[in-house]
C-alpha cells in the first residue's frame, strides 16, 4: 500500500501573512508540498488569478458544491464562502503528496475533526497593531472590511489553542524556517512512521 501524504494546515488572522509565508517556502529549493486551491464566492483582486490564487465561483456553484459534497470544509468569512475542494485533497495524499492548506480557523477545526493526523500551525502576528499595519498596507480592502477582520482577529488568535505548533510571523524567511522544522520534524514522528512497520511486521508476528 502507497504511504499516504501528510496534510499541513496553516491558518491565522487575516493579514498576518499566511500568504507571504507559503510563497515563501513554495518558492523554496526544498519545497515539495502540493497546495490546496480554495473555492471562494469573495471577487478577485488585482493581479489575482482564477485557478491558481483561488476558484472563484458564484454563492450559487458554491452552495451545489457544499449539497453534493464536495467541499472537505467550509466556512462563511467576512461576507464570503472559502471552503476545500475534497477532490484533490483525496487524490493527492492517496499519491503519498504532502498537501498545504491555508485557511481561516473555522475551517481548520471542521479539518481537524476529519483528519486528526494532520499537522495543524497557526501564524501569529508579533502585535495586533502591526496586524492592522499589515492588512492596510496590503491596500486590498477598504475601511469597512478590514474593521471586519480586525474584529474577527482577536477570537481567531485565542484559537490557537487548538492547533500543534505556533509560529510567529516577525520576518518572513525567520516564519518560512520555523514551518519547514516542524513539516521536518513531523514527517520523523512515531505516528507517521509505526504504520509502515506494523504493515511489514504484522505477518512475522510469531
Ligand atoms: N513578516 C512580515 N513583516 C512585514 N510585513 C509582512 C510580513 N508578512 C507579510 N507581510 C505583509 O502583510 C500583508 C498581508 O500579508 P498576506 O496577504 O500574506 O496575509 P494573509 O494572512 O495571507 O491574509 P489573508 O488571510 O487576508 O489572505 C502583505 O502586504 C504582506 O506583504
Ligand atoms: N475555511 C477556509 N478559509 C479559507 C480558505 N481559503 C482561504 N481562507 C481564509 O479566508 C480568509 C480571507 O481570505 P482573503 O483571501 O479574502 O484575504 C483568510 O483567513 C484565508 O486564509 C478555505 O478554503 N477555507
Amino acid at each position: 500500500m502507497a504511504k499516504q501524504g501528510m496534510l499541513i494546515v496553516l491558518s491565522g488572522p487575516s493579514g498576518v501573512g499566511k500568504g507571504t509565508v507559503r510563497k515563501e517556502i513554495f518558492d523554496s529549493d526544498d519545497n515539495d508540498f502540493q497546495y490546496s486551491v480554495s473555492m471562494t464566492t469573495r471577487h478577485m483582486r488585482p493581479g489575482e488569478v482564477d485557478g491558481k490564487d483561488y476558484y472563484f465561483v458564484s454563492k450559487d456553484e458554491f452552495e451545489d458544491e457544499i449539497k453534493s459534497g464536495g467541499m472537505l470544509e467550509y466556512a462563511k468569512y467576512v461576507d464570503n464562502y472559502y471552503g476545500t475542494p475534497l477532490k484533490y485533497i483525496k487524490q493527492s495524499l492517496a499519491a503519498g503528496k504532502d498537501v498545504f492548506l491555508e485557511i481561516e480557523v473555522n475551517g481548520a477545526m471542521q479539518v481537524r475533526e476529519k483528519m486528526p493526523d494532520g499537522v495543524f500551525i497557526f501564524l501569529t502576528p508579533p502585535d495586533l497593531m502591526e496586524l492592522k499595519h499589515r492588512i492596510i498596507g496590503r491596500g486590498t480592502d477598504d475601511m469597512a472590511v478590514i474593521n471586519k477582520r480586525m474584529a474577527k482577529a482577536v477570537g481567531e488568535i485565542k484559537m490557537m489553542r487548538n492547533y500543534d505548533y505556533a509560529v510567529v510571523n516577525d520576518e518572513v524567511p525567520l516564519a518560512a524556517e520555523r514551518i519547514k522544522a516542524i513539516i521536518r520534524s513531523e514527517r520523523f514522528s512515531v505516528k507517521r512512521v509505526m504504520p509502515e512497520y506494523e504493515e511489514m511486521l504484522g505477518d512475522a508476528e510469531s
